[in-house]
């Protein structure tokens, strides 16, 4: 099977970033934006800007009939992901493969409940430094996408996509552990997304030696403490490998929690702290970092 259909919901951060890349390899009429007619009438008027060039993209409302996607792409955040799945209904049938770029270890698990897991590749978008800000996008690196079948990359799913992203110039990377994958990216989030949100600060602040990154290396030491009862096993070589990752970043880069900060989005604080809180209460481990984490950010939502 060859992916020539494409569909993609949510143009935040990531999402313009991917779809800018796509719709300059892809025919304008085989990538399909997914909005609904308010979102479309902004994109339209204000326009979209990746690193200051306009995208062209074609929109299309979740009730539109359109051909069906070989591809589908979700780049929404976690709050809107169960009103995203339903808006992409028109698209999916038994060929789709289904991939998202959400951080956290729940997304795929949602997908997979509604449309079936054999059309869901596990995902971690890492190493890039996306901002979004109103309607212009930048990104210094764009990172990579890894992925691959829970526990495997020899499906026919994982060989169709690396050759599509082959064709289209996505990096990416195969991973036949994507669980430890994601509860690697899930460590580096909950260290460096909740610090950075906290410190009111930049990827700068954590690459230096200070308050900032001890905080952040110990809210990642309780994702690690953590992983060993739910069968995954983070070592001190995953913290390690995560921290070079954050060091090669832009230092004036933000993460995603942070711009939703400045933005007074409600964040995805929950998919962080409040699932190794949780963790933690289930397993009897104290996560007395990711608490304070979790006190402070609520804190800051509250005057939203
Ligand atoms: N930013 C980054 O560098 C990285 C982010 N991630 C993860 O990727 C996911 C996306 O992050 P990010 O791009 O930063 O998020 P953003 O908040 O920047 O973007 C999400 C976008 O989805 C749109 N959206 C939400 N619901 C719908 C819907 N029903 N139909 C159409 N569009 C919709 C939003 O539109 P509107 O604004 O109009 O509501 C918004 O533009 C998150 O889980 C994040 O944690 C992973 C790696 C890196
Ligand atoms: C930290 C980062 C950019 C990692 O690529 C990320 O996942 C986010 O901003 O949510």
């Amino acid at each position: 099977m060859e992916i020539k259909k494409v569909s993609m919901i949510g143009l935040g951060a990531l999402g313009v970033m991917y779809g800018h890349q796509l719709s300059k390899e892809v025919p304008k009429a085989n990538l399909r934006i997914i909005a609904d007619q308010n979102r479309i009438e902004k994109y339209e008027h204000e326009g979209i800007f990746c690193n200051g060039e306009r995208c062209d993209f074609q929109y299309v409302t979740p009730e539109e009939p359109v051909e069906l996607a070989d591809l589908l792409i979700f780049s929404v955040k976690y709050s809107g992901l169960h009103e995203a799945i339903k808006a992409a209904e028109n698209h999916v049938d038994d060929h789709t493969i289904i991939l998202s770029t959400l951080n956290g270890i729940s997304s795929e698990r949602d997908i997979g409940t509604y449309y079936g897991f054999d059309k869901v590749l596990y995902c971690v978008a890492q190493g890039m430094d996306a901002v979004k800000t109103g309607n212009r996008q930048t990104y210094d690196n764009f990172g990579l996408l890894c992925f691959g079948e829970k526990q495997s990359i020899d499906s026919r799913k994982v060989k169709c996509l690396a050759s599509f992203f082959d064709q289209v110039n996505i990096p990416y990377e195969l991973d036949a552990e994507m669980m430890k994958r994601q509860w690697g990216k899930f460590m580096q989030n909950v260290g460096v997304n909740q610090t950075v949100a906290v410190f009111e600060s930049d990827y700068g602040k954590i690459q230096r030696d200070g308050e900032a990154r001890e905080m952040m290396i110990a809210a990642m030491q309780e994702v690690i403490q953590l992983s060993k009862y739910e069968e995954i096993d983070l070592t001190e070589a995953d913290l390690q490998y995560w921290l070079n990752v954050i060091g090669q970043l832009s230092p004036h880069g933000k993460p995603s929690m942070r711009q939703d900060m400045e933005a007074k989005r409600i964040s995805e604080l929950e998919l962080f702290a409040g699932s190794v809180i949780k963790l933690g209460e289930n397993h009897d481990v104290a996560t007395p970092v990711n608490e304070e984490l979790y006190r402070k950010i609520s804190e800051m939502e509250k005057t939203f």
